[in-house]
């Protein structure tokens, strides 16, 4: 029996694959699983029972991912499960922003006691004015599940649409329509475009990306729209930007003291993946890699650790091992498995970065003994005895 703990709601779609051998817990603590949406993981004490993560959506800013790969914990997400509904959310943005939309509502709920509504509208209406976005130019600063879904439809709306993302997958570029214009450096963007859209993962290398320098080298009066994440955005550099008239709006999915209610900002609470097709893709998507994890040993979709499938185990006993990714472990290994006479019938050994995942199906089912062996081994993080 696998005992799951569900760190946010997540879709009773997802959670209805659980078979008989999960019971969902209250208490983390208990639980060889979590899924998770955007709760932050960082500051929690990770349970030694704990063998996965699966996050039901596609940041993972909110996980220690360092933490778990030392730990022997996979973290998993859900590529391109929530896409769709983050499109529709940043075009509506788009469209929020060509006209004063979210002024002109305001204005008629002010106005709702005024018999003459209907006359005063008509003549106060052109403070909310504004241009259409068919024919303007939109800039796509990362290509993949979201953004390439973005670009193309924004080209059937009539758009002109540059993408830059240096590192696009084969996948993303065959999905991506051939009329957006590919460009090679994320300069050409800041220069041409009337619309700016960011879909990159917040990392390191991206935090901030958005800042005064790089907002200098945009067209006066540039859209900005930030459906990844706030602190891609350094909003303080936004905010000025937005009362010098360089930017003529900044929409968010991302509310915080800094922009909440600032003049030129139009804030929505985080609602890009929160309609009920992409909280049901996730949570499936989420609970049946978990599953295929803790049952199996397989791998798919891990945000920490290569991807490995070996089927389900026919053997008698199937070990994980995690580890560093230096040499001379696999001789290690096989070396402690055939002092203890047990013959090795199936092997896979996938490395990611510094860390790396083995398993091996053996002929007889694994002693304590042996999993103590290898686990003394220097550079092995955690044996799992998956059967
Ligand atoms: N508002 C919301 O509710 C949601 C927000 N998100 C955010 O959107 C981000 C993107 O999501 P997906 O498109 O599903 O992820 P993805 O992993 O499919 O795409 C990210 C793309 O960014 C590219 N990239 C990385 N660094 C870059 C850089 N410096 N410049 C240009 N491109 C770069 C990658 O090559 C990749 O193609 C997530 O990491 C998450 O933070 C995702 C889903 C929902
Ligand atoms: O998938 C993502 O990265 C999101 O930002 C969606 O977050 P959520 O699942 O709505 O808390």
């Amino acid at each position: 029996m696998f005992q799951i703990n569900c760190l946010n709601p997540i879709s009773k779609v997802g959670l209805d694959r659980l078979t008989a051998d999960y019971k969902v817990t209250d208490n983390m603590n208990d639980a060889e699983g979590v899924l998770v949406r955007s709760a932050s993981m960082h500051e929690m004490d990770l349970p030694e029972n704990l063998l996965a993560v699966a996050r039901a959506g596609a940041g993972v800013n909110n996980i220690p991912l360092d933490k778990c790969a030392k730990k022997g914990i996979v973290v998993f997400n859900t590529p391109g499960a929530n896409a769709n509904g983050v499109k529709e959310l940043v075009i509506a943005g788009m469209l929020l922003a060509a006209r004063d939309v979210v002024g002109g509502i305001e204005w008629v709920k002010a106005s709702k006691d005024n018999a003459d509504i209907a006359k005063a509208a008509e003549k106060e209406k052109k403070k909310f004015a504004g241009t259409e976005v068919m024919g303007k130019k939109l800039g796509v600063i990362g290509l993949g599940a979201i953004g390439v879904k973005v670009a193309n439809t924004a080209v059937s709306l009539g758009m002109e649409v540059y993408g830059y993302d240096p590192y696009v997958s084969v996948n993303a570029a065959w999905n991506l329509s051939r009329s957006v214009k590919h460009v090679m450096n994320v300069e050409e963007i800041y220069a041409d475009c009337d619309y700016i859209t960011i879909h990159v993962p917040l990392l390191d290398s991206t935090k901030g990306m958005i800042n005064k320098e790089a907002i200098s080298k945009m067209k006066d009066g540039v859209v900005l729209l930030n459906f990844a994440r706030d602190l891609l955005a350094n909003e303080a550099d936004v905010l000025e930007a937005l009362q010098s008239g360089k930017v003529a709006r900044y929409v968010s999915d991302f509310p915080n003291p800094t922009t909440a209610g600032q003049p030129g900002c139009i804030v929505i609470p985080h609602l890009g993946a929160s309609t009920e097709e992409s909280e049901d893709n996730c949570a499936k998507m989420a609970v049946e890699e978990m599953m295929d994890y803790l049952e199996n040993g397989n791998i798919r979709n891990s945000v920490n650790y290569p991807a490995c499938d070996m089927g389900v185990c026919s053997q008698a006993g199937r070990i994980a091992i995690f580890h560093k990714n230096i040499t001379n472990m696999l001789n290690q290994f096989t070396a402690v498995i055939g002092e203890k006479n047990i013959n090795i019938s199936d092997m896979t050994n996938k490395s990611r970065g510094e860390v790396a995942y083995t398993m091996l199906d053996i002929e007889s089912a694994a002693t304590q003994d042996l999993v103590e062996a290898l686990q003394k081994i220097d550079g092995v993080f955690r044996v799992r005895v998956v059967k």
